[in-house]
This record gives structure tokens, C-alpha cells and sequence, in this order.
């Protein structure tokens, strides 16, 4: 913030920036970087709480890659095509507004064994990385326009996940499972209903 006020008022600076601009950035920063990782952080608590073995196991250390396969908060990515071209027997033409869908492609049975289990020992090997050049693996898109928070995203959701699989145990009503299905509607792949669960914790705060 500090770097673009000082660019705002500095009369001779290459890049001139309005007040509206440094607004929409910081918008475009919260609305990208607050909402998808928040969705991140409940999709992968539910996931783990449907399947306490596999909680025991991330409590060992295992990455939790596995639910922005299953769940990545924006389910599509856009692109405009800058030539002619053919995909798959079909003829895009130059201009054309092409949306990849990201949520099918990370379910695709060609590219993954049981794709609509929850199975993070899959990232545990070498089968997929993280920077959008697996194109089986896209939470965060691809290339020019990838999302420029994944390192960020990344720690916070590890540090945060961490943190809530440390530090609580997941009761969720009556013994029931958290819901696995989503609306489809809103920005970043809401839950069809809220996950009622109730942190237990693990440690006696008051024992020194
Ligand atoms: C789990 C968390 C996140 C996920 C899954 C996510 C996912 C994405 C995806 C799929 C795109 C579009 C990429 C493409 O079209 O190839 C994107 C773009 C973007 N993301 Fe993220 N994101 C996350 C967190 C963040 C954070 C923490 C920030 C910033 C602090 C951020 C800032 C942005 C911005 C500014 C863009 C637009 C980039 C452009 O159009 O050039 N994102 N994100």
C-alpha cells in the first residue's frame, strides 16, 4: 500500500496510478485471495473429518494438495484464443472466449484412479506439481495468467490446515458426515449446506 500511495503522488513516476486503480487492486485482492482460500480451508476440513484415518495420517504429515483437486474454488478457468486453432477435432476460431473446466478435468478417470475419491497419498509421489505445468492439476491455472497467490495460498492453507488437524479433534452432529456436495453456485464453489462441526481440543490450555 505504501509503494502504490507513493507512486499515486509522485508527479514523475513512469506508471501514473489513480486513486480508483489502487481501490480496484486492493479489491481485486481480497476478492481473489480471501474467498478461494477460505473455501480451500473448508473443503479440506471436510474432507477430513468424512475420513478420520486419513486425518490420523495428515496429523503424521501428509500434504493436503489432494482437496483443491477434488474441490478447487474456481471451477473454471477463461481464456481468449489469439489464433486459429483445433482442439480435440474442434475448430476454435481467433477471438473465440474459451472456458476450461478445471472441476472435470481434476476428475477425469483417464488422468486419475478413483477421481472422485479423496486420496491424498496421491500427491505423495512424483505424479503432479504445483505450478500449472501438469495440466491434470490446475487449482491455480496456468501460465501469464496464473494465480500470482499460489506460494501464498499455499502456506496459508498448510499453516492454517495444520493448525485446525494440530491443535482440535472434529466432532460433527449425531456422528453424521460433513456434506461433500456443492451448490455449483457462487464464486468459490459453495457447499449445498453449511458444515456443522464442533472443535474439540487436544490440549489442556490451563497445563503448562
Ligand atoms: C486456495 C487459494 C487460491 C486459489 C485456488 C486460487 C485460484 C486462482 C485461479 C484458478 C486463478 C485464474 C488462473 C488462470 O486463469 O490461469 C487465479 C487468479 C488470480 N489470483 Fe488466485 N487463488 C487463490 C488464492 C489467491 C491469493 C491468496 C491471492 C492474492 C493474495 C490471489 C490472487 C489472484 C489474482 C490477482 C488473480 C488474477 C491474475 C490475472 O488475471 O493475471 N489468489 N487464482
Amino acid at each position: 500500500m505504501d509503494i502504490l500511495l507513493e507512486t499515486y503522488k509522485d508527479a514523475d513516476a513512469e506508471v501514473k496510478l489513480t486513486r480508483d486503480q489502487i481501490k480496484n487492486f486492493v479489491m481485486e485482492l481480497f476478492m481473489a485471495g480471501v474467498d478461494t482460500t477460505v473455501a480451500a480451508i473448508r473443503w479440506a476440513m471436510e474432507e477430513l473429518i468424512n475420513h478420520p484415518n486419513i486425518f490420523k495420517i495428515l496429523r503424521e504429515e501428509i500434504d493436503s494438495v489432494e482437496s483443491l483437486r477434488l474441490h478447487p474454488p474456481s471451477h473454471f478457468l477463461r481464456r481468449l484464443s489469439n489464433k486459429d486453432s483445433k482442439i480435440n477435432n474442434f475448430d476454435i476460431q481467433k477471438g473465440t472466449r474459451v472456458f476450461i473446466n478445471v472441476y472435470m478435468l481434476m476428475r477425469d478417470p483417464n488422468c486419475y484412479k478413483e477421481p472422485e475419491k479423496f486420496v491424498p497419498e496421491l500427491f505423495l509421489g512424483n505424479c503432479t506439481e504445483m505450478k500449472g505445468r501438469d495440466f491434470h492439476y490446475l487449482p491455480f491455472g496456468s501460465g501469464r495468467r496464473g494465480c500470482p497467490g499460489a506460494s501464498l495460498a499455499t502456506s496459508l492453507l498448510h499453516a492454517t490446515i495444520g493448525a485446525l488437524v494440530q491443535c482440535f479433534d472434529w466432532k460433527v452432529k449425531d456422528g453424521e458426515k460433513a456434506d461433500t456436495e456443492a451448490t455449483g453456485i457462487g464464486y468459490s464453489g459453495a457447499f449445498a449446506s453449511p458444515l456443522p462441526c464442533y472443535p474439540i481440543t487436544r490440549f489442556d490450555p490451563f497445563q503448562e
